[in-house]
């Protein structure tokens, strides 16, 4: 079996440390690699707290992609150094599958350029969770019906971005069946700036952040006399290992990018 070369980018963090642990599991993947902000030089089995996989840490990507030779980088890290990572990979000829969220419209805009040069796959997905891909297209469905909707993301407190990338494609996604729309009273002023969240063609988006949370989102829909409220809730990290997997399989037979996974499950 040809196993699949995988080198995962913030392998310390709390989403590095399951997709290790999906690589080691799996049979068709080998991790060959972690790109770390320290331990350079160590293995992955030397890092307390980290699986026992024999292969080695690098903190510069240039040497990391020279010296392992991946088909695919994994990155899991911050907006900013997430992007890097994202257009070194491409410029090597590595596939992409990026979890890291924030990126701006202008960066995808310029990585699907770079995918589509190098004729190689890119898939950034600003949710794995199956769920969450289900919630994101039964919204994409009720907006046909209910053209009035609030997106309430909740997560963590330690997240960097807001709103979330699974708020923002969830927007995208309502925006593109309904006409745009000014919701709320046309005269309704913020007593507190703030107060009606962020507005994406239209459509108001609140993000929570609470110790405690993992990743949930709330898609409240209202029409005159009803109500309806999807709701998807990620309990744990594992729950978004079976999307890393379809991605890492997935990018090796695709030859552009591919933003979000709603365009990979059918
Ligand atoms: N797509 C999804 O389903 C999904 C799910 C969860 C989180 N996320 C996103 O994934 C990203 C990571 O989330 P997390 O909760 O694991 O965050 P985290 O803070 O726990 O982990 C990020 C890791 O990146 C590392 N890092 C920072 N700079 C680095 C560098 N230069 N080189 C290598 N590593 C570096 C940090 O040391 C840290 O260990 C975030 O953008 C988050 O929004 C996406
Ligand atoms: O923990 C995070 O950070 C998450 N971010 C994603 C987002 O921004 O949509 C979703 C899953 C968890």
């Amino acid at each position: 079996m040809n196993k699949v070369k995988v080198v995962v980018a913030g392998p310390r963090g709390r989403m590095g440390i399951e997709a290790l642990h999906l690589m080691k599991n799996t049979e068709n993947f080998e991790l060959v690699g972690a790109i770390d902000r320290v331990n350079e030089g160590k293995k992955i089995s030397d890092v307390e707290g980290l699986p026992a996989i024999d292969a080695p840490i690098y903190t510069d990507i240039h040497t990391c992609l020279t010296e392992t030779k991946p088909d695919v980088l994994v990155d899991l890290t911050t907006p900013e150094i997430g992007r890097l990572h994202t257009k070194t990979a491409l410029s090597y000829g590595v596939r992409a599958v990026v979890g890291t969220t924030g990126f701006s419209e202008e960066d995808l805009t310029e990585l699907k350029e770079m995918a589509e040069e190098k004729g190689i796959g890119c898939i950034i997905a600003p949710n794995f969770a199956i769920g969450a891909i289900l919630m994101m297209k039964f919204s994409q469905m009720a907006a046909r019906y209910f053209s009035d909707v609030e997106i309430i993301e909740l997560h963590h407190d330690r997240k960097l971005d807001a709103p979330s990338g699974t708020g923002i494609k969830t927007a995208e996604l309502i925006s593109k069946v309904r006409e745009p729309k000014k919701q709320g009273h046309p005269e309704e002023k913020e007593i507190i700036e703030g107060a009606r969240g962020a507005e994406f063609d239209g459509i108001h988006l609140h993000s929570v952040r609470l110790p405690g949370l993992i990743a949930h989102q709330e898609v409240l829909f209202g029409r005159d006399g009803e109500s309806l409220k999807i709701r998807h809730d990620s309990y744990n990290r594992a729950s978004f290992m079976s999307g890393v997997e379809l991605c890492v399989n997935t990018v090796m037979n695709i030859d552009s990018l591919v933003y979000g996974l709603e365009n990979i499950i059918e």
